[in-house]
């Protein structure tokens, strides 16, 4: 578990991170989210212990990251897959971290052949792709079987095999119990692998939320509901007016924003309007992420009009 408790930090005048309270927990990926520049590594980066917090705590089960015996271990995260020495082969570079931790060279070549490199671990990592230096990133992570993962934009640079491996990885990891915590920018990608999600913007916490919420949250999230009968349309049009967000008319349908689909069957059986569809149109996470974070971006381009 991963545990923030008023972090913040600031560059300068600047806050990075703004007093950010969350729980990250176990047994489930949780997707990290926000903007360029709305301190996802900041944050990542002061729960390893690689930067230091100006106010508040972050905390791997409890303790700072640095006071657990075997940091890798409790915690692996692959931040910046490039912070590689070029000039050593991949396995030297995972067999210096274990000794570095007390882990067992063994795990070495277990830890490259998860990930898919043992091939290639004689060879200098200098000369990796980015798909290749990402994969042994991630089996620095993995090096100590830790609890806790992090991982900071995983599928930078793979293709969409690597994409797809990556999305079983953390899938298996979270199933296992571990705390897997993710950041990217690929909405779709998200979508498929997270269960909750935690965007910022400007160093605060916007949500923190199961996935499926997020998107019903979203006003982009609709209710169509088809009425044969143009009295029964009016008469669910003007019920649904008094709690709706929205009620928009189609022809013989009428679309609802702000009223879950359950509530308004309820209310068509109540008032005898006959139906010949009933479902919710759901959002995508893009959208709804898009409207969470509309007044947060700090580099954002004016959207060109159609
Ligand atoms: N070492 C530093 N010195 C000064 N400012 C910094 C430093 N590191 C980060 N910042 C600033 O802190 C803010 C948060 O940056 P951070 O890299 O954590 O954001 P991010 O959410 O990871 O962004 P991105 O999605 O672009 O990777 C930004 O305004 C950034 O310019």
């Amino acid at each position: 578990m991963i545990t923030l408790e008023g972090l913040s930090k600031r560059y300068g005048d600047t806050p990075a991170v703004d007093a950010l309270d969350l729980t990250v927990a176990p047994g489930r990926v949780t997707g990290f989210l926000g903007p360029n520049g709305a301190g996802k590594s900041t944050t990542m980066r002061m729960i390893l212990g690689l930067d230091t917090p100006s106010a508040g705590a972050a905390l791997v089960d409890g303790r700072p990251y640095a006071e657990w015996p075997v940091p890798l271990a409790k915690a692996g995260a692959l931040l910046d897959a490039k912070a590689l020495h070029p000039r050593r082969s991949a396995r030297n570079h995972l067999v210096a971290m274990a000794r570095s931790n007390g882990i067992g060279v063994s795990r070495v070549d277990e830890v490259l052949a998860i990930v898919g490199i043992d091939s290639v671990g004689r060879r200098r990592a200098g000369g990796f792709s980015l798909g290749m230096g990402q994969r042994l990133g991630i089996a620095g992570a993995l090096l100590g079987d830790p609890e806790v993962l992090l991982f900071d934009e995983p599928v930078n640079g793979l293709d969409p095999d690597g994409v797809r491996w990556v999305r079983r990885l953390m899938r298996s990891l979270a199933a296992e119990g571990r705390t897997v915590f993710v950041s990217s920018h690929l909405m779709s990608e998200m979508q498929l692998t997270a269960d909750q999600l935690v965007v910022i913007g400007r160093g605060r916490l916007i949500a923190d939320a199961p996935i499926a919420d997020v998107i019903a949250m979203s006003s982009r999230s609709t209710v169509h509901v088809r009425v044969p009968e143009t009295a029964g349309l009016t008469a669910l049009k003007d019920r649904l007016a008094t709690e709706a967000d929205r009620v928009d008319t189609q022809l013989d349908r009428l679309i609802v924003t702000g009223v879950p689909v359950e509530r308004i069957g309820d209310l068509a059986h109540e008032l005898g309007v006959r139906l010949h569809e009933l479902r919710t149109n759901h959002a995508s996470l893009e959208e709804a992420y898009m409207e969470l974070t509309a007044d947060s971006v700090q580099y954002g381009v004016a959207e060109a009009v159609a």
